[in-house]
């Protein structure tokens, strides 16, 4: 039996708990890097069941449909769908591929053109707009959070905790954050047949990673997640009813020395658990403005020492947000490269 589990924090009349709950945060990004989110503000209960639909609808469209809209690789926007096994999130170990769909959808400002979405989004556009902004605020009440419980120093003139999110704004300087739709579809006796990347007599439907990002908020319908806990065994995480699940990406790991856990993750099939239905997930990646600079973090409970990141090697010379993702990246597509078979690597 593992002794680790994903801690869950109540959300509800938080500014009266405060420091409980900035505490409560502290220690879940300290010990886990993950996280449940209950009684939070927003979105809603009705925007979160909107958008699940609105996820269905789009991956229940023939696939000729979909693929009108495919990710340009490319590009340098994380925008359109991807198909199965289009993505390798480990490349190291995986020959096939990860056997999920994704559409992604860069920030929904007020001015973005949106013609090259599906009319199914384009039609829903405020309700998509209003969804991400949703995930976006409870990101920020998080990160202010944090701020408190970092000791960070609060803004002069406000007194707000804002040290972290003043970096974050939903349409900030040169940044975005990206809306990503999964579907795991059930695998049919055919795709079974067709074979797929195991390990630990588990078939991976996505590998394991760690995200390059500051945080991820997550919504999934099924289990089939799992976090790789520090005595290298992988714990579930449960589906917990309404709740955002919160986890740390390696680039809030790099910004405190190592004082929080971006930790490990992957996807794995537990068809028995889902009753064979296909799993959805919705993950909400947010990035901070173009060029914040990620070191040096006025905390006195940062370590000074930077550790050896096994994903940025000590004698690498990072200090902006930009130069952490453009260097991840890198390092990606080389394992990609030297990999040897086809299909895209790339995490976000
Ligand atoms: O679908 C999930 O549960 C997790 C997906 C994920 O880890 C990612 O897209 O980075
Ligand atoms: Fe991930």
């Amino acid at each position: 039996m593992s002794t680790y589990n994903i801690p869950t924090i109540d959300f509800s009349d938080f500014s009266n708990r405060y420091a409980t709950v900035a505490e409560q945060i502290f220690d879940a990004c300290k010990n886990i890097g993950f996280f449940h989110i209950i009684n939070y503000e927003t979105p809603s209960i009705l925007q979160v069941e909107q958008a699940f639909d609105l996820s269905k609808q789009f991956f229940e469209l023939p696939t000729e449909e979909k693929i009108k809209f495919k990710q340009d690789s490319n590009q340098k926007k994380i925008e359109g769908y991807m198909e199965i096994y289009s993505q390798r999130f480990d490349p190291k170990n995986q020959k096939k591929g990860d056997f999920k769909e994704n559409f992604d959808m860069e920030t929904l400002t007020d001015t973005k053109n949106i013609e090259h979405f599906p009319k199914l989004f384009q039609n829903h556009r405020s309700d998509l707009q209003a969804f991400s902004k949703g995930m976006h605020e409870t990101a920020l009440r998080v990160l202010e959070l944090l701020t408190f419980a970092l000791k960070l120093p609060p803004n002069d003139k406000t007194g707000a905790n804002d040290w972290l999110s003043s970096s974050h704004a939903y349409d900030g300087k040169g940044s975005t954050s990206v809306l990503r739709f999964l579907r795991y579809p059930n695998r049919t006796p055919e795709d079974e047949e067709d074979g797929s990347d195991n390990a630990d007599s588990e078939i991976i439907l996505a590998g394991q990673h760690t995200d390059f990002i500051m945080i991820t908020l997550l919504y999934q319908n099924a289990p089939g997640l799992q976090v790789r806990v520090s005595d290298d065994s992988w714990l579930t995480v449960p589906v917990v009813n309404n709740a955002i699940l919160v986890n740390l990406g390696g680039m809030f790991s790099y910004f405190t020395n190592g004082l929080f856990k971006s930790a490990m993750h992957r996807v794995i099939d537990m068809p028995d658990q889902r009753n064979r239905m296909d799993r959805y997930s919705i993950g909400y990646f947010v990035y901070p403005e173009t060029g914040t600079m990620i070191t040096n973090m006025p905390s006195p409970l940062i370590p000074c020492e930077r550790p050896n990141f096994k994903e940025v090697p000590k004698d690498i010379k990072i200090t902006t947000s930009n130069e952490y993702l453009d260097y991840r990246h890198q390092r990606s597509l080389a394992a990609k490269q030297s990999s040897n078979t086809n299909g895209e690597y790339d995490v976000i």
